[in-house]
């Protein structure tokens, strides 16, 4: 049997539109490649698509024109793929069971499995994300960054190979932002970050993109795009103060 070569980019987006009905196009040509195992950061200012652009490439928003392929696939509006995972911008969209396990098992008993193997997943997922000890917790009593991590158990319960996260350090504290940077610096997929938190995305990302009006306008290492002043104040962006002189 013929097995084709895994992919070696992980999302292949060419003269990428998106227009909710109704409205002016959200998405306009968005061109842009990422590769396998790279973590790219998506900034810029409120509203100007990063979370319809993460929809979209999960198959969540129809596409109005041009051609998107993840993970070596023609991106199928609509198509479950479990190998692409979304930690939505608000944990409370995604957490929904009686208890922790039985959320973070959702997913994988979708996939199909033995009870034992989905138990084992959930076991792992619980443990990768330090929140075994939540397990029989009801999701909505949790604190925020309990939800947080519970939400991307979940996820990664499903083994993915693609990760979208959509301001992931919203409403942390700093301890658990903190425990998030270290455990999104030290992830193996590859991962697309959309957020406000320019040093989380200094400290997690090997490149950024700043997307306004729909367009990218840049792309590069965050250093070079984010300290860049005038490019940043042009997109009403701050250069974060670690990169101030
Ligand atoms: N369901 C919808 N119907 C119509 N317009 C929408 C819908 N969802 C989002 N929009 C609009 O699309 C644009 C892009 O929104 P989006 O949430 O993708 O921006 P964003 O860059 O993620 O913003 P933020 O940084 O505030 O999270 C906004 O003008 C928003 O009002």
């Amino acid at each position: 049997m013929n097995v084709p070569p895994p992919p070696e980019v992980a999302v292949d987006a060419k003269q990428l539109w998106m227009a909710y009905p109704g409205h002016p196009p959200v998405l306009q040509g968005i061109d842009l490649q990422v590769k396998v195992g790279e973590h790219l950061g998506v900034i810029g200012p409120n509203g100007v698509g990063k979370t319809t652009l993460f929809l979209t490439l999960c198959g969540l928003l129809p596409i109005h024109s041009g051609h998107v392929t993840v993970l070596g696939q023609p991106l199928v509006p609509g198509e479950f793929r479990p190998e692409v995972g979304l930690v939505f911008q608000d944990p409370n969209d995604q957490l929904f069971a009686p208890t922790v396990a039985e959320d973070v098992a959702f997913g994988l008993r979708n996939l199909g499995g033995s009870e034992q193997e989905i138990a084992a997943g959930v076991q792992a997922a619980l443990h990768h994300t330090g929140t075994l000890h939540l397990a029989e917790r009801p999701p909505h009593q949790l604190s925020g960054g309990e939800k947080r991590m519970v939400a991307i158990a979940g996820i990664l319960a499903m083994r993915p190979q693609l990760v979208l996260y959509d301001e992931p350090t919203a409403n942390l504290d700093l301890r658990a932002r903190r425990r998030l940077i270290q455990f999104l610096h030290h992830t193996p997929q590859t991962l697309l970050l959309a957020s406000h938190d320019l040093e989380l995305v200094l400290e997690v990302c090997d490149r950024v993109i700043l997307l306004d009006q729909g367009r990218i306008w840049a792309a590069g290492s965050p250093t070079a795009v984010m300290s860049n002043p005038d490019l940043m104040a042009a997109h009403g962006l701050e250069v974060p103060h670690s990169l101030r002189r």
